[in-house]
């Protein structure tokens, strides 16, 4: 069986309740591919708002929490808690994340095994930055961050999706062309072929992610390794339906 095309809005530190009415009463005009996995990522104070008004078949995700269930760590959310609102995803390991707040692999891998365990589903993030890519270091990289995933996910490959958005990519309106986005997908799958098993390479959708539009959508999602889009700018706008639904 295929792997099912699944698109990701991380709306990330934006929006109000109006912008959200509005992009949710979008989404619910649609009409959104049934055939896609959905999931918007949403700041965690609108967690509750946004469950409580958008269909069933949207995923909802939290953008970030912690490692444990509870306990003394000011400002910050858990699993159990993002369960308990009734949101089932949570995107780890954005290249903001590990670039403006300092997170390294073992914290990223921390915190994908504890939603894990707690019951969430995780879209967890890698990528290369600019320098790293000119330097020849993309692989490099993207193996690095995905190997010290690798025992925190343990058996759960199915629970988990894979995000490569390169970060020169991100937000810059610098789009990776399909080809660079597929060598990586391609070289990502063949790696985990190696070191996890053929099933979890075969099984497991990765995304890309980078400055994803209505436009660029189409031709990135018919690269046989491209499963999905994580979208940060356009997810607020009314063309993430075309991203949604770019496989058709
Ligand atoms: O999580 C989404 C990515 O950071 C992409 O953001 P962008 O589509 O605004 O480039």
């Amino acid at each position: 069986m295929g792997r099912k095309f699944v698109v990701g809005g991380n709306w990330k530190m934006n929006g109000d309740k109006n912008q959200i009415n509005e992009i949710v009463n979008n989404l619910k005009k649609g009409p959104l591919d049934p055939n896609v996995d959905v999931v918007i990522g949403v700041p965690a104070i609108y967690l509750s708002y946004v469950k409580s008004i958008v269909p069933e078949n949207i995923g909802v995700a939290a953008q970030n929490c912690w490692k444990v269930t509870k306990g003394a760590f000011t400002g910050e959310i858990s699993p159990a808690m993002i369960k308990d609102v009734g949101a089932d995803w949570v995107i780890l390991g954005h290249s903001e994340r590990r670039t403006i707040f300092g997170e390294k692999d073992e914290l990223v891998a921390a915190k994908v095994a504890h939603a894990l365990e707690q019951g969430l589903k995780v879209i967890a993030c890698i990528g290369e930055t600019l320098e790293e890519r000119e330097a020849g270091k993309t692989e490099e990289v993207v193996f690095r961050q995905t190997k010290a995933l690798v025992p925190a996910i343990g058996s759960n490959w199915d629970k988990v999706v894979l995000a490569y958005e390169p970060v020169w990519a991100i937000g810059t309106g610098k789009t990776a062309t399909p080809q660079q986005a597929q060598d990586v997908h391609a070289a990502l799958r063949n790696w985990l072929s190696v070191n996890v098993s053929g099933d979890v390479a075969n099984a497991v959708r990765i995304q890309y992610g980078g400055s994803v539009t209505g436009a660029t959508a189409k031709e990135l999602a018919a690269r046989p390794d491209i499963d999905g889009f994580l979208v940060g700018g356009a997810s607020l706008k009314p063309e993430f339906v075309d991203i949604v639904n770019a496989t058709q």
